[in-house]
């Protein structure tokens, strides 16, 4: 064994270790139309770690790459849903190593969809279904488990009922007021669930379509504004949540002045610059909901 590493001025601080973006796909192929999952797993262990960094002791270390075979190994009998999974993960690690207290198993779902064909939608060919990824980061610190389900890159633009006016004017002001402009985002959300005992799937689609019902029908002011409703919309609708947090760019069009050519620009021709992008971040929380930062700390790029 190497010597013990011993520092008089420092020592071990929060760790976890584990095998990050495992690549899961399972195909249910007992009838002749197929089923596919598509998962980037990563899971990270906590617990009584420390002799493995200060003294060199691997006797408590569960290999990253056996991290990576329990993933596969699992998914042998069926996955169900992302939050499913990484729930059953936790459970696993922390039932079968005594010194694993708890962890993060963090997965990102990618969608395909059946190719259409003249005959109807295929029965095992497929296409990938845009850039949108769902997202689930479950959490366990002994006996407390912490679900945070979401999504990213849910791109979505309306072309009109979008107006930005009033806004501060000072000497670095030379932004026009609007009152008739695109609006246009990356919707990345994640919100937190109070119950383990869900229809993931069911509450996945619903918060989903309500993000999408709102930005699409309520005229908007600001992000912000449009934020914070279909941050209202999705809680009032779902008391199994108590906080989402969003973070979305502002993907600015710009009218094109086409004065130089003899044309107008009636709202018709754009710029879509891909930055600088205004950044808008904000949470949306349930009134009542007990704060849970242990369930935040390594969901980074929220506010
Ligand atoms: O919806 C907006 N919010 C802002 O804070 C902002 N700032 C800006 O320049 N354009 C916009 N648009």
């Amino acid at each position: 064994m190497p010597d013990t590493t011993a520092s008089d001025i420092a020592v071990l601080g929060e760790n976890q270790y584990g095998k990050a973006e495992v690549r899961l796909v399972r195909i249910e192929r007992e009838a002749s139309r197929h089923e596919i999952t598509d998962f980037n797993v990563s899971s990270q262990l906590r617990g009584d770690l420390d002799a493995i960094h200060t003294d060199g002791d691997n006797a408590h270390c569960v290999a990253t790459d056996s991290q990576k075979n329990t993933v596969y190994s699992l998914a042998r009998d069926g996955v169900g849903t992302p939050e499913e999974f990484a729930l059953r993960l936790g459970e696993h690690f922390t039932s079968s190593y005594d010194w694993i207290s708890g962890g993060r198993w963090e997965i990102e779902k990618y969608s395909w969809v059946r190719i259409p064909t003249g005959a109807g939608e295929h029965d095992h060919s497929f296409v990938k279904s845009g850039t949108e990824v769902r997202t689930v980061v479950v959490q366990r610190d002994g006996d407390d488990v912490f679900v945070v389900a979401g999504l990213q890159d849910l791109t979505v633009l309306k072309s009109t009922a979008s107006e930005f006016v009033g806004f501060t004017r000072d000497k670095y002001t030379t932004l026009a007021e609007a009152t008739d402009r695109i609006l246009a985002t990356d919707v990345k959300a994640r919100w937190r669930y109070t119950r383990t005992d869900l229809d993931f799937d069911a509450v996945f689609d619903d918060v989903r379509r309500l993000m999408l019902e709102q930005f699409a029908t309520q005229h908007s002011y600001a992000l912000q504004q449009t934020l914070y409703q279909m941050g209202i919309a999705v809680l009032e609708a779902h008391p199994e949540i108590a906080e989402i947090k969003f973070s979305m760019p502002n993907k600015h069009h710009f009218l094109v002045d086409l004065s130089p050519f003899g044309q107008d620009n009636p709202n018709v021709v754009f710029f879509a610059a891909d930055r600088p992008y205004g950044l808008i971040e904000a949470t949306v929380l349930r009134k009542d909901a007990t704060p849970e930062p242990r369930a935040w700390a390594s969901v980074t790029g929220f506010c």
